[in-house]
């Protein structure tokens, strides 16, 4: 079984996906492989130099992370375009790990944790989906504090995904995470248990 976990930006996604591997669940992070997909010499990286220039480059031969997120996050072209270059990879990768995974550990469950699930179409590839839902004005708040981001920065990453009210419509589940950390390990425990007492049966 894979579940999809999803959230929106600094909704609490990682902080989640953390509690679920303490409990020994298996994670396969989007944002990792999106990462290794645009290493240096890769053939996304190549494909990314082509379309934003060398400009877009560290010295050290690596992107520029800030400065492709404040481009992509302004610019819905650059970003589709980013889009297009990286998530057909992120998805190969990503079921490879779980093919990987499976192989050796057959019929144990696996999270597949993406911030984009519904944005795309990856959400058709598992069978449950969950997420880590907060408030708008909380998202805001943490979004801009933990990424030291002016209101109007972290307003436009915001507006680049669905709103979480709408993929709330969408989840089969639901994470609140606008409490107490303890508030959501407790969620997050329940689910696992119920996770666990499914994979067993089938
Ligand atoms: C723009 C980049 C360079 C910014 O890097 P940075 O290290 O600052 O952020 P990080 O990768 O940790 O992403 C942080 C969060 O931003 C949001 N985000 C990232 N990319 C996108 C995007 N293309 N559209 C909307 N939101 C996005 C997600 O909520 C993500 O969890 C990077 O996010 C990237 O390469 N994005 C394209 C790949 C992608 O879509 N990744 C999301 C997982 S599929
Ligand atoms: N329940 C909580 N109470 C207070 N702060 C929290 C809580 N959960 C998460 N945070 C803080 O909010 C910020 C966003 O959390 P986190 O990094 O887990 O979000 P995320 O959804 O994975 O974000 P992204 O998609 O951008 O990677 C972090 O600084 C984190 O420490």
């Amino acid at each position: 079984m894979i579940i999809g976990l999803t959230g929106g930006i600094a909704s609490g996604k990682s902080t989640v996906s953390a509690m679920f591997r303490e409990l020994g669940a298996y994670v396969v992070d989007a944002d990792i492989w999106a990462r290794r997909v645009v290493s240096p010499g890769s053939s996304g990286w190549k494909e990314i130099v082509d379309f934003f220039g060398r400009e877009i480059l560290t010295e050290d031969g690596e992107l520029n992370r800030p400065k492709l997120a404040e481009l992509i996050f302004h610019h819905p072209d650059y970003r589709h375009r980013l889009n297009a270059i990286t998530h057909p990879k992120i998805r190969i990768g990503m079921k490879e790990e779980t093919e990987d995974y499976l192989k050796q550990y057959p019929g144990q469950p696996v999270i597949w944790d993406v911030p984009l699930l519904f944005e795309g179409d990856t959400h058709q590839l598992v069978d449950e989906t969950f997420l880590v839902y907060v408030p708008y004005d909380i998202q805001l708040e943490r979004l801009m504090k933990r990424n030291q981001l002016s209101e109007e920065e972290a307003k436009a990453r915001i507006a680049s995904q669905m709103p979480l009210d709408s993929k709330r419509k969408l989840a089969d589940y639901l994470i609140d995470n606008s409490l107490t950390l303890e508030h959501t390990r407790e969620q997050v425990q329940s689910i696992w248990r119920t996770i666990q007492q499914n994979a067993c049966q089938e």
